[in-house]
């Protein structure tokens, strides 16, 4: 069998994860966090990309990487355009808009633009794969409520993908035959409505829907919000933190550590208890509207990212959702190996590359 070793980039908000594959195997993988002061220092998340590449490539240096031995890089990439799901070929239109954040800044839009640079000084092809702007949606989950705003689908498109065709695998079928709903429990929360292979519906994770989350608000009040932001005593940017940074449990209890504020629960804190329930009980919620947007056709149900290692968390969830379809919990995300996947599909000619424009 045809080996391809590939490198896998991944940025995030505060640490870079890399990692070399051989075909499936993972041959190393290291989380770089940065200096949260140093991070803080730069205006925009794009003035860090010499900050990054340079931690990059010290990091596989000191690994002992031989980067002439790579068959192609793949990065986590980024707020463009949306686009359908897949594995995109890192083109000059891509580039262009991951430089301007054409949709906004966020630290995956190096990741394209770094992985690109590697792979052009050594002559390999770049891939990104299902960017957090993956949009699938249907027609009718597009209208918003009022005609100057559309919905967008934002959201952890790489491991919501990645974990439902685990869960396909698992139930001896293929991701494009089932129907499933996806819950992302991580730093935000994306509850996405899974039909034959395609997020049909999803709360836009980074922009004020859905359930409220460890650092973000979710969903709010819009006349509240309306008068709030036209108070005088805010700013746009302060609005902005309240809806994505400091909103949801880092609001009401001052950390978005899930495992703190089940400590502070063990220590008798009712107040972060009847926060931490209010949390689960909004992501049951929002397992509910998906199966409405299903029809009720429901194989499975996916509870992943950090929280989904919480057994009290997924106990509450559990309890509310089981009637809906059989629940599977695959804590963490594995971006790193869907990165890889993402690249090998196409490195090994069972799917075609997609083009960006
Ligand atoms: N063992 C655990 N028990 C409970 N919560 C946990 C556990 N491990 C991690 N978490 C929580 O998971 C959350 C972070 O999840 P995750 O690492 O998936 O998010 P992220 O990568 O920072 O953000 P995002 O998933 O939005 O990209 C934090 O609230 C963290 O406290
Ligand atoms: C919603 C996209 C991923 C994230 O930053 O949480």
């Amino acid at each position: 069998m045809e080996k391809f070793k590939v490198l896998i980039i991944n940025p995030g908000s505060t640490s870079t994860k890399l990692a070399i594959y051989e075909n499936e195997e993972v041959i190393m993988e290291v989380s770089i966090e940065h200096d949260q002061d140093k991070i803080r220092s730069y205006e925009r998340i794009a003035d860090q990309y010499d900050f990054r590449k340079e931690v990059i490539l010290q990091a596989l240096k000191e690994k002992g990487i031989n980067l002439e031995e790579l068959d192609a890089v793949s990065a986590r990439g980024g707020l463009l355009k949306p686009i359908s799901g897949g594995t995109y070929s890192v083109n000059e239109s891509m580039l262009e808009d991951l430089k301007v954040g054409v949709l906004g800044e966020h630290a995956s839009n190096l990741g394209g633009l770094i992985a690109n640079e590697i792979a052009q000084q050594y002559d390999i092809p770049a891939y990104i794969v299902d960017p957090v702007v993956v949009d699938e949606l249907l027609p009718i989950a597009r209208v918003s409520g009022h005609p100057k705003f559309d919905r967008d689908s934002i959201f952890h498109a790489l491991n919501q993908k990645a974990m439902a065709r685990k869960a396909a695998t698992e139930l001896s079928s293929s991701y494009e035959e089932l129907d499933l709903i996806v819950a992302h429990l991580g730093g935000g929360i994306s509850i996405g409505a899974h039909h034959q292979g395609k997020v049909i519906d999803v709360n836009n994770a980074l922009d004020g829907e859905g359930p409220f989350s460890p650092e973000r608000s979710g969903t709010l009040p819009v006349g509240a919000l309306a008068k709030l932001c036209f108070s005088g005593d805010y700013e746009l940017v302060d609005v902005k933190k309240m809806i994505v940074g400091e909103g949801g449990l880092m609001a009401y209890c001052g950390t978005t550590d899930s495992r703190k504020i089940e400590e502070m629960i063990d220590d008798g804190d009712e107040e972060a208890k009847k926060y931490y329930e209010a949390m689960a009980y909004q992501v049951a919620k929002e397992i509910g509207a998906a199966a409405t947007v299903l029809k009720g056709n429901v194989d499975a149900i996916v509870l992943t990212g950090g929280i989904a290692y919480s057994e009290l968390f997924t106990g509450i969830i559990k309890d509310r959702v089981s009637f809906i379809a059989p629940i599977d919990i695959y804590p963490g995300e594995n971006e790193l190996k869907a990165l890889a996947q993402g690249a090998l599909r196409v490195l090994k000619g069972e799917e075609e590359a997609k083009k960006y424009s």
